[in-house]
């Protein structure tokens, strides 16, 4: 599956088009109509499902006004076509991924649903009155739903307007003035219909960029709370939050070649460099370090920093061999000076401690064993690692 799109916020607001209400720019108006798109089907599923399930209930009450035969079999067929409609557009539109295929889809289906609409209502014994109202509710609350983009909602009330005053006029029972009056009624329901559609796609899309920049700024709050400000690596809060998906982790590998790796690393002899060149250059050193160590292992893999010049480095899916050779690689790098900060007379030296995380692993125990490890790396006399014992 591929990336969730998402509106860059970073490079402002987008605007959007007054009358149309749609974004200026149409590739951020397709991110937003395809995130959208899930709601938009939502809602069409419901409104065909109340569609199918009051048809056969207006069809009981049908029987009460419908004009005789043959109008009684036309009426029968159209609500069958009305009831076999909802249930293929029911069938289809979850499957619906595209919001043109969905556009295209959904005015076909309005088309059907009008055109049968329109002929059923030759139907009713001169209680046109009646049917015009059920035909404006359905209007208003598509247009006010959402279901309909402002351009679909217009072009559905100029073709539902002009066969409507077509019907009414044709009417040979409706008096001048009732005509007048449907007419009046028909111009004033799909006039507020579209204002209502824009200012209803107007506020969605306000709304969504609301949402974004809310989404936008909670993930840089979350990620200045989990980063040491100092060097940029995760810091100790984040390790407790995350050891959850660590013992997954470490769950999902278990009977596997490849496992995680703890490994603890301390700068051997960090006092005597901010004794020796000032807090500012620990702080130099500090930050290259962490460098160093996010070069030499892969982008899935963490560091944290635990506080001072402690650290521990997460790897992923990798053998004892590999998490070995990412160490003894570290150690060359350092003692070759590839540290880089050019103050220091002699290179940094680190100690490290290497253990497995296991499924029976807590947060403490891994801790504990990683330690002893590095504690036994600073005895035997820095600048080295060993293996924790299991
Ligand atoms: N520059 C700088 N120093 C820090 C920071 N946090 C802790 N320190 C210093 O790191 C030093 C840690 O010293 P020790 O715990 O004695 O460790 P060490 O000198 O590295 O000795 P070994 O670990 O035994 O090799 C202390 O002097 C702390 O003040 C920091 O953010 N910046």
């Amino acid at each position: 599956m591929g990336e969730k799109p998402t509106i860059d916020m970073e490079s402002g607001s987008p605007s959007i088009h007054r009358f149309i209400a749609v974004f200026k720019d149409p590739e951020k108006e397709h991110i937003f109509r395809q995130e959208e798109l899930p709601k938009q089907r939502r809602l069409v599923f419901g409104l065909c499902a109340f569609i199918a399930i009051s048809i056969p209930i207006f069809m009981l009450s049908d029987f009460m006004v419908v004009k005789p035969a043959p109008w009684d079999a036309f009426l029968l067929i159209q609500r069958l076509i009305h009831i076999g409609a909802c249930v293929i557009f029911l069938l289809v539109i979850p499957r619906v991924r595209r919001s043109s295929t969905y556009d295209a889809l959904l005015f076909c289906t309005l088309f059907v649903f009008f055109v049968l609409l329109e002929l059923g209502s030759f139907t009713f014994l001169g209680d046109y009155a009646l049917y015009a109202l059920f035909d404006i509710i359905i209007m208003l609350s598509l247009y006010a739903s959402g279901i309909l983009t402002v351009k679909l909602s217009t072009i559905i009330c100029l073709y539902h307007s002009v066969v409507s005053v077509l019907i009414v006029l044709t009417l040979k029972d409706l008096n001048v003035h009732a005509q007048i009056m449907m007419i009046f009624g028909y111009a004033l329901t799909n006039g507020a219909g579209i204002l209502l559609s824009i200012t209803h796609h107007k506020n969605v899309r306000q709304q969504y960029l609301l949402q974004q920049s809310l989404r936008g700024k909670s993930l840089q709050l979350k990620s200045l709370a989990y980063r040491d400000s100092l060097t940029n690596a995760l810091n100790r809060r984040s390790f407790q939050d995350h050891f959850r998906d660590i013992e997954k982790m470490a769950s999902r590998l278990e009977h596997n070649d490849k496992g995680l790796f703890m490994i603890a690393a301390d700068i051997d002899f960090f006092k005597e460099i901010n004794d020796n060149f000032g807090h500012d250059v620990g702080d130099k050193v500090l930050r290259a370090f962490v460098r160093l160590i996010e070069a030499n292992i892969r982008s899935v893999d963490k560091v944290y920093r635990f506080g001072g010049e402690e650290f521990m480095i997460l790897l992923q899916e990798c053998t004892i061999e590999t998490a070995t050779a990412r160490v003894e690689k570290i150690i060359k790098l350092l003692n070759s000076g590839s540290l880089g900060v050019e103050e220091l007379e002699k290179p940094v030296t680190c100690s490290f401690g290497i253990t497995p995380v296991l499924a029976s692993d807590t947060i403490d125990s891994v801790c504990i064993r990683v330690d002893e490890a590095l504690y036994a790396a600073k005895k035997n006399g820095r600048n080295q690692y060993v293996l924790g014992s299991l």
